[in-house]
């Protein structure tokens, strides 16, 4: 079912300086409240100074080995305290033994969100601190590893001194991760842990895959369903599927190695959908040939065909709480990550939906699920917004500035925005336009709340 661009009431008028006043108190009211609750108990509750593990998570990862590392640190007895970079205060440091540092690189050599925030802070306790870091990166970009350099010099340069090297982890090198596990032992952890591993690939097998815009201008897009050989594993909207992106047997039930890198992609289900669905667009690299993880499940792997895959949970996009009005902006493919969110939002919910594409005619998709979510009321607003159909708004970015005044009552209301798509072209452009109509210290304490979440890639 085609959708047409829906009606928007606006104010006209531009933001009010009352309205930029008013949300910029309530929303540091609210930001002190939250600041003041600690962020994680220690769990012993000894007189020796804390060791810190923090990190800083785009999609995960760092979090997850800052959670490993944490529990590695307390079954040695070590008092720990495990908590994210972003928020880190010098009270928090003062006083602590060392700290060990998790940070990804996102964009093009960025900070995850919120942690460039520490860059700029005023921490004095940073001085004399012994630490270590890990940098997580992918060398196929230009900035390798480039927010972990960032703040190995920033750390220095405030006094703090490194007891190791920066490790670097190129796309989750196995190897560098068990160099950073022996390292531990430098600050009370014990050398006798098992070897972390990444966890096994679980079996399971394509039964659908839907062509989502055929007639596009663009490349096509799939709608592809899962289900386990197995028992269903549980998961919260935010998850991530890691597939294994090419034949599955040898290492499901050959008990081989997997040679190949994992591809990740937003979970568009839930548990109750009774498998994993997937929005995945093929794409065609220069050389003529296909990506390795969309290649393999939009256009190789047969109907049919055993998977590889594993989930992993994705604190950073995790759902808010139910009172809490969610804005879902979006683009193409991001559409998956929005709609695990949409669907789990229970009815009486105050649900906004932005989404882009191309062309209304070709390009709407998940149209049809969209449209049930406007006339059940599940969506109470939505705007789409096609670039090449030539009337009104063209991008979402184009659409939240018609649309600012709604958008600042639906913060000050107490309202979550959640980003779902590219990076390039849509994340940037609805990044620089929300800090223009908010403001960009209240966008980056929206950061500090989790009401202002990204999955973006
Ligand atoms: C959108 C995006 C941009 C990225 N940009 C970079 C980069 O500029 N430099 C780099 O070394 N790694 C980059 N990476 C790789 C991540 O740092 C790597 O996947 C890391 O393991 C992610 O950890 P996290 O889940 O804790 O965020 C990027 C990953 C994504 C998804």
């Amino acid at each position: 079912m085609e959708l047409e661009l829906q009606q928007f009431a606006w104010a006209g008028a531009a933001i009010s300086a009352w309205a930029a006043l008013t949300l910029g108190i309530y929303i540091r009211t609210q930001f002190q409240r939250r600041d003041a609750e600690p962020a994680e108990v220690p769990v012993d509750d000894t007189s020796e100074p804390a060791t810190l593990v923090l990190w800083a998570s785009q999609t995960g990862f760092a979090e997850d080995l800052a959670l490993r590392t944490g529990r590695a640190l307390r079954d040695a007895g070590v008092n720990t305290r495990i908590l994210p970079l972003a928020t880190i205060t010098n009270d928090q440091i003062v006083g602590t033994k060392a700290a060990l540092i998790i940070a990804s690189t996102t964009g093009e050599g960025d900070a995850p969100d919120g942690a460039d925030r520490f860059l700029q802070r005023d921490l004095p306790a940073l001085q004399g601190l012994e630490y270590a870091l890990l940098a997580l990166g992918d060398s196929s970009y230009v900035n390798y590893c480039g927010f972990g350099h960032k703040l190995d010099r920033l750390l220095r340069a405030k006094g703090a001194h490194p007891l190791t090297d920066m490790i670097e982890v190129d796309n989750g090198d196995v190897g560098a991760l068990h160099h950073w596990q022996q390292q531990l032992w430098l600050f009370g952890g014990s050398r006798a842990e098992p070897d972390w591993a990444p966890p096994e690939y679980g079996a399971w097998r394509l039964v659908r895959r839907d062509h989502l815009n055929p007639g596009s201008a663009g490349k096509p897009a799939y709608h592809i369903r899962l289900e386990p050989q197995g028992d269903l594993p549980n998961w919260i909207p935010g998850a991530i599927a890691e597939i294994y992106p090419g034949p599955a047997e040898p290492i499901l039930t050959g008990g081989e190695a997997p040679t190949l890198p994992h591809r990740e992609y937003s979970i568009a289900s839930l548990p109750g959908d009774g498998g994993i669905e997937l929005v995945i667009r093929l794409r065609h690299l220069e050389d003529g040939t296909y990506g390795l993880g969309s290649g393999w499940l939009c256009n190789e792997a047969p109907i049919g065909a055993a998977i590889g895959m594993r989930l992993r949970a994705n604190s950073g996009f995790a759902p808010p709480a139910d009172d809490v009005p969610m804005i879902l902006i979006g683009n193409g493919t991001g559409i998956a990550g929005l709609r695990a969110h949409i669907k789990a939002r229970p009815a009486g919910t105050r649900n906004w939906l932005i989404f882009g594409e191309r062309n209304s005619a070709h390009d709407s998709l998940l149209g049809t699920e969209i449209a049930e979510w406007i006339a059940s009321g599940h969506l109470e607003r939505c705007d789409l917004v096609f670039s090449r159909d030539g009337e009104g708004p063209r991008y979402v970015a184009d659409q939240i500035d018609v649309a600012q005044d709604e958008i600042l009552t639906w913060v000050m209301a107490g309202g979550a925005i959640y980003v779902c798509g590219s990076l390039s072209g849509m994340a940037g452009d609805v990044d620089t336009t929300l800090a223009r109509i908010l403001d960009r210290e209240i966008l980056d304490d929206l950061v500090d709340q989790g009401r202002y979440r990204r999955d973006v890639y």
